[in-house]
């Protein structure tokens, strides 16, 4: 398995945020995380990166403990979160270049050029981010996650500030991006607009993996549903 979760819980004062819970996510999978707001995505997302350290369970991605292998795991999990922080001094150009050397990426202006022409950021590329909308800002940080190609992509929310055919281009790259072998997790309030590319839909809810399963099975389960979306408000009607 790519990500193993076990027994994880965590407790922010007094919020118990993620309540005991376990799943594993194989290698190559495209899996969607739903779940209403405070459903505790984020947190679980955030432990797997080890961008905060779990109450209690184990995590392994990639056979790496989030918090002990630290190091090693930044180049196995890259984390974009749904407003990513920049450096406000660098230009979208230098953002890549800034990656390619954190990372000792050899050669990297060939796929640099290639991922910003892609996401439409090409004609930016020597504007500062502080003058980029917010879509514009995902994109970078998205092309940023790719040029590091690490075997585990986390994107959460990554939707909200996309125009339709940004939204495309990134559903896209997700499923060429697991289709050579990588584990995305994607979190979004949309399961319609995220459906068609998820191998996998993971709903959490008051902390808890109210649901976790393959579209395929899911869509097999309720062959009368038009979308995935409504076989899996059927799911959710049966599980109560
Ligand atoms: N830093 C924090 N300190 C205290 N409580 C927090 C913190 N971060 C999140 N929480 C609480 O933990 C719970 C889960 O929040 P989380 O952000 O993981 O949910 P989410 O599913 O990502 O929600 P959303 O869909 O709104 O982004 C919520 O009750 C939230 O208020």
């Amino acid at each position: 398995m790519m990500i193993e979760i076990t027994h994880l819980q965590k407790l922010y004062d007094d919020t118990l945020a993620v309540k005991d819970i376990s799943i594993s996510i194989p290698a190559g999978v495209v899996c969607g995380l739903v779940g209403p707001n405070g459903a505790g995505k984020t947190t679980t997302l955030r432990c797997l990166a080890g961008l905060i350290r779990p109450t209690a369970g184990e995590i392994r991605v990639h056979g790496l403990c989030p918090i002990e292998d630290q190091v090693e795991l930044k180049r196995n999990v890259a984390y974009v979160p749904d407003d990513p922080p920049l450096f406000d001094d660098l230009s979208v150009g230098q953002h890549l270049d800034f990656v390619a050397q954190l990372y000792r990426i050899a050669d990297h202006r060939r796929r640099a050029y290639d991922l910003l022409e892609r996401f439409e950021l090409l004609r930016k590329y020597d504007s500062a981010v502080t003058s980029l909308s917010r879509g514009m800002r995902q994109k970078l940080a998205i092309a940023c996650a790719y040029l590091i190609e690490p075997p585990v992509l986390l994107l959460d929310e990554p939707l909200t500030g996309l125009d339709p055919p940004g939204i495309r281009t990134l559903l896209d790259s997700i499923t060429q991006y697991a289709g050579r072998g990588n584990t995305v997790i994607i979190s979004s309030h949309l399961l319609a607009m995220i459906g068609d590319v998820c191998d996998q839909v993971w709903m959490m809810h008051g902390g808890t993996v109210r649901y976790h399963g393959a579209t395929t099975a899911l869509r097999a389960s309720f062959p009368q549903a038009e979308s995935l979306e409504q076989a899996f408000f059927a799911a959710m009607t049966v599980v109560g």
